[in-house]
């Protein structure tokens, strides 16, 4: 583990020094869980379970922010048994949707109409393309097409975007690229958004955020924004693969994947326990 920039160890020193003002942030998909072909087989790793719950006694709260419907992150997750994260909350569908641990209550708001009308598309559109074998993830809010498990995933997403667009446009939807997933979703909010709701809630010191794909994006640049501006200090974790290299930029570290921020997190629970 390598921190490259002088405002990430200032970050890692920071959270050292006091990690009760740290928000610690961490995408699903990719971070938590390994990336596997059924999204409903991804469940989060013991590795980075374990780490994250050595955290989640120290810091002032954990937050799994994530294009996941909130249920399914903490299912996947198993985020209800975890001893260690009585602080954490999840922000699913891009900050929509919430769940906290120390209520148990979930917030799910009302999913517009055209989510609805959009996946009832889906399947005559695919057919006209030659690809009824992606995959469809209806969430409420959103609704993914999958590529991964067709024989060309990155042939087929390539031909499915522009149709998907259009789509979504019809519906009043956005779309939403990610790892060989293309979402049609509702517009308003991203995990930026969710960021910014942390921070005025927790008022931390320090934000320490991991991510690993596009949908991430808007999170990094809000902590960056943060970090420029004085408020926060913030080290940034791209969760690397050969798939998605989008954060490789605007991160302050690079690990392999979900390990690798396992033992990041490790590392720092080390620290914090000497
Ligand atoms: O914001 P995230 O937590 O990263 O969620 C983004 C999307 O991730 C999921 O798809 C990805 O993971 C799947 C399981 O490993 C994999 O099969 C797929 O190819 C990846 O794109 C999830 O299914 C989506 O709903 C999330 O929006």
């Amino acid at each position: 583990m390598h921190i490259t920039s002088d405002a990430g160890r200032a970050a890692w020193s920071a959270i050292v020094a006091d990690p009760a003002s740290t928000l610690v942030c961490s995408d699903f998909d990719g971070v938590l869980s390994p990336i596997v072909p059924n999204p409903d087989e991804a469940w989060a790793s013991e590795a980075t379970l374990g780490a994250l719950e050595r955290l989640g006694g120290r810091v002032a709260k954990v937050a799994v922010v994530t294009g996941r419907p909130a249920r399914q992150a903490v299912r996947l997750g198993r985020l209800d048994a975890r001893d260690g994260l009585g602080s954490a909350s999840v922000l699913g569908l891009y900050g929509f949707e919430r769940w906290d641990a120390g209520t148990g209550a979930f917030d799910e708001p009302e999913a517009p109409a055209g989510v609805a009308e959009a996946a009832a598309e889906l399947p005559a559109l695919l057919a006209g393309l030659d690809l009824s074998g992606a995959r469809i993830e209806y969430k409420r809010l959103s609704v993914g097409v999958h590529t991964r498990e067709l024989p060309d995933p990155a042939g087929a997403f390539e031909r499915l975007t522009a149709p998907l667009a259009e789509l979504a446009g019809r519906h009043g939807l956005q779309t939403e690229p990610g790892r060989l997933v293309m979402e049609l979703r509702a517009r308003g909010l991203d995990k930026g958004d969710a960021i910014h709701r942390l921070v005025d809630e927790v008022e931390p010191t320090t934000i320490m955020y991991a991510g690993d794909d596009l949908g991430d994006l808007p999170a990094f640049r809000a902590v960056r924004d943060l970090r420029d501006s004085g408020r926060v200090k913030a080290l940034l974790i791209c969760s690397g693969s050969d798939e998605q290299d989008a954060l490789v930029a605007v991160s302050d570290v690079v690990v392999d994947g979900p390990d690798g921020v396992a033992a990041l997190w490790n590392a720092l629970a080390d620290e914090l326990a000497g």
